[in-house]
């Protein structure tokens, strides 16, 4: 008996240390090593354990603590009131469980719940005071997590200052509202494409995508990465009182602030797990991952009441998706080449339904991927799909091995092009480094022309793999020499299609330059470093010029990309081609001055068009200011901020007089959009 409680004591102390471990890998490094369902699992085990032996409960536990203290580099964000981490349910008995604790606590029924998506992102803290932004910080322990004021400041989502809309209250003296910053899937597969082209480790998933760029010692490198957020509670508030939960949501919704649309007030509990599953048959056509959904007592008296434990409160529970994972066998292991040479290895699957999808291929990132899970062809495999990102290898069914599988090497030669094939020191990633390997240059012209480069639209992957394997283009320029005759007999176009080709190949000789030096592909710069490059040397010509000195002076540049920037242009077949573009009428215009996008004069203004602006049509000028953080309204009331007024303005203009609402003609306008300087 002793024994079996020192075998159990044992145990326990192992699960903690192992959940200390995953934690600061998920939290302080943003990088964890297992999946959360494997995780989830782990905590389960220890906190029946605990249920079970309670004598071995200790305050230092996992169980009885939140996230992870902030790391030393940010400067501590205090929290008024705890944040805290949200007790799991995993099937519809736990949920039903939760609403039978919850009735027997109040000795009455509940009046309603929420239920809302539980976002897959990041726990923020934003503070408001009087309306305006004044501090931001993660969840951290719960108490103190990580100021990241200047990083929460570039997402464009997040107001810089409140505004009451639709007759809401004024915003409070002091409010501190809680959310979820997360990142698009869509932005999640963008960022770790140009993770892998830089030769850097890709993130896991959306969620540590966005706790990376959040947790960013340079705010820049945070604004460069499309965050969003939704707001779904508050913290500590003075000079207003809020009833119950909705009241919260639609308060913070109408002050400005993103919440999330998918919510639903729930009469019991019933409703809440029919929303649960609608949200599950939802889940993989949404834009952002959702990992499950919280359901919440909504009336503030019964959640005060109910109260909380160490870790999570007691009116709240989150009722999480089961993953989508299946297991299958890797039948071979193929190498695809990228633009700038970069060997990425894919499995094939024998194909395995994952969620209602049938999965044939999955990432294997890198060669240290391979080795750091051990990875055979042959092996039976854990594969996971979350939402439509590519689906990975989680773990290998190691049991399932009977000692045929086959380890995977590199190969030493181009799969595509038998060049040698070459791996830089401190790079996880293996290269083929022949300029014109078919396979990167079909690549780098599909980078060339996608949607964040030189924007050609119809020159997507199918049509450039024609185009160059019937050799109609051999590199680059030979976009701009494409003629009508050479398109009108190729398979799958005809005479409106290529006419509608040559028109976008031609409207993307007006570029700017960071899209041009984006486009280029040259390694190590994305889009943010390309941006950089163009704010400061304004000109193709200078860039090209540039030493090595000069490129690392300027701030967010390093050695890396310095040299490869130097390299680049000293190369004389890089030379010739930029010249052949050039000839073949590029025109590459200089930066704007500065890129004020944050604190705009437009954010939360109200925006009336009246009259017709000479250089815009109304539509163009409305998501002109949109972009920058407007609102546009069709009438003129007490609550608009701007008219701004074209020829032949109606009885609009009359009544911003009268109100004495600020009149901006189409001059002053340009100017404040930015236009004209
Ligand atoms: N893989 C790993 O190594 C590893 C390590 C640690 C944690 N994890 C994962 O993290 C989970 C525990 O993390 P946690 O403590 O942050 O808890 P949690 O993510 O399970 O739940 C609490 C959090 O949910 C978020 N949330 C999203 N939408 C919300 C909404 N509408 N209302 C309220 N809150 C909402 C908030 O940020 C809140 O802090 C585990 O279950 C596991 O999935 C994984
Ligand atoms: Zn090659």
């Amino acid at each position: 008996m002793k024994d079996d409680l020192e075998k159990i004591r044992q145990r326990i102390e192992e699960l903690r240390r192992e959940i200390l471990y995953h934690n600061y890998r998920y939290y302080a490094l943003d990088d964890p090593v297992i999946t959360d369902q494997e995780y989830d699992t782990l905590f389960r085990e220890l906190q029946e354990l605990e249920e079970r032996y309670p004598q071995f409960i200790t305050p230092d536990s996992p169980t009885q603590k939140v996230g992870h203290p902030p790391l030393e580099s940010f400067a501590p964000f205090e929290h008024r009131i705890p944040m805290l981490s949200l007790e799991n349910a995993f099937s519809e008995e736990e949920v039903l469980a939760f609403d039978a604790r919850v009735r027997r606590a109040l000795g009455s029924p509940v009046y309603s719940y929420v239920a809302e998506p539980k976002m897959d992102g990041v726990a923020v803290e934003v503070i408001y005071e009087r309306g305006v932004l004044t501090g931001a910080g993660t969840r951290g322990d719960g108490r103190v997590g990580e100021d990241v004021t200047p990083n929460v400041k570039t997402i464009r989502s997040i107001p810089l200052r409140l505004t009451a809309f639709d007759g809401a209250p004024e915003p409070p003296e002091y409010l501190a509202v809680r959310g979820e910053v997360f990142m698009e899937k869509e932005e999640f597969r963008r960022l770790n494409r140009e993770q892998t082209e830089k030769g850097l480790p890709p993130f896991a998933n959306p969620r540590n995508a966005a706790a990376g760029s959040l947790r960013q010692l340079d705010s820049r490198i945070t604004a460069s990465r499309k965050l969003r957020a939704y707001f779904y509670g508050v913290g500590h508030v003075e000079g207003i009182e809020f009833r119950s939960h909705w009241e919260i949501l639609e308060t913070l919704r109408s002050w400005g602030l993103p919440v999330n649309p998918l919510r639903k007030l729930c009469k019991d509990i019933r409703s809440a797990i029919a929303h649960y599953h609608e949200l599950e048959r939802m889940r993989s056509a949404l834009p952002y991952e959702i990992d499950g959904v919280v359901i919440k007592v909504n009336e503030i008296e019964l959640q005060k009441r109910l109260g909380e434990k160490t870790r999570s409160p007691r009116w709240a529970i989150a009722f999480k998706f089961a993953a989508h994972q299946a297991v299958t066998r890797v039948v071979g292991i193929n190498v695809q080449v990228g633009r700038t040479g970069v060997l990425t290895p894919v499995a094939e699957l024998e194909p395995v339904q994952v969620g209602g999808v049938v999965v044939r291929h999955a990432t294997l990132h890198n060669y240290d991927e391979i080795k750091r899970k051990d990875i055979r062809i042959g092996d039976r495999v854990v594969v996971q799909r979350a939402g439509d990102v590519i689906p990975e290898v989680v773990r290998v069914v190691k049991e399932a091995r009977t000692g045929s599988e086959k380890e995977f090497a590199m190969p030493d030669r181009c799969p595509v092009c038998a060049s040698k094939v070459v791996r830089f020191p401190e790079e996880v990633a293996y290269r083929c480094i022949n300029q014109n390997c078919p396979a990167r240059v079909k690549a780098s012209i599909i980078h060339f022309a996608s949607r964040n480069a030189m924007d050609i639209e119809g020159l997507g992957e199918k049509t450039v793999n024609l185009l160059v394997d019937r050799g109609l283009i051999r590199k680059i320029p030979d976009i701009y020499r494409l003629k009508k005759e050479d398109l009108v007999n190729l398979p799958g176009f005809a005479d409106l299609s290529a006419e509608n080709l040559l028109k976008a190949i031609d409207k993307s000789r007006r570029t700017n330059l960071s899209r041009f030096l984006f486009a280029l592909g040259i390694p190590y710069v994305g889009e943010y470093t390309a941006s950089l490059l163009a704010t400061h040397f304004k000109s193709l010509k200078a860039v090209m010029e540039a030493g090595r000195d000069d490129l690392v002076s300027i701030h967010g540049i390093g050695d890396k990309v310095a040299d490869a920037v130097v390299e680049y242009f000293r190369n004389p077949e890089n030379r010739a081609m930029i010249k052949d573009l050039l000839d073949q009428g590029l025109e590459i215009e200089g930066e704007p001055e500065e890129v004020a996008e944050f604190d705009s004069f437009w954010k939360g203004k109200t925006v009336v068009f009246t009259g017709s602006l000479k250089n815009f049509t109304r539509d163009e000028a409305s998501r002109i200011v949109t972009s920058l953080g407007a609102r546009v309204a069709n009438s003129v009331s007490r609550k608009t901020d701007v008219v701004v007024v074209g020829e032949n303005p109606g009885s609009k203009l009359e009544k911003a007089q009268k109100l004495g609402i600020q009149i901006m003609r189409e001059e002053e306008f340009l100017e404040k959009v930015g236009q004209r300087r």
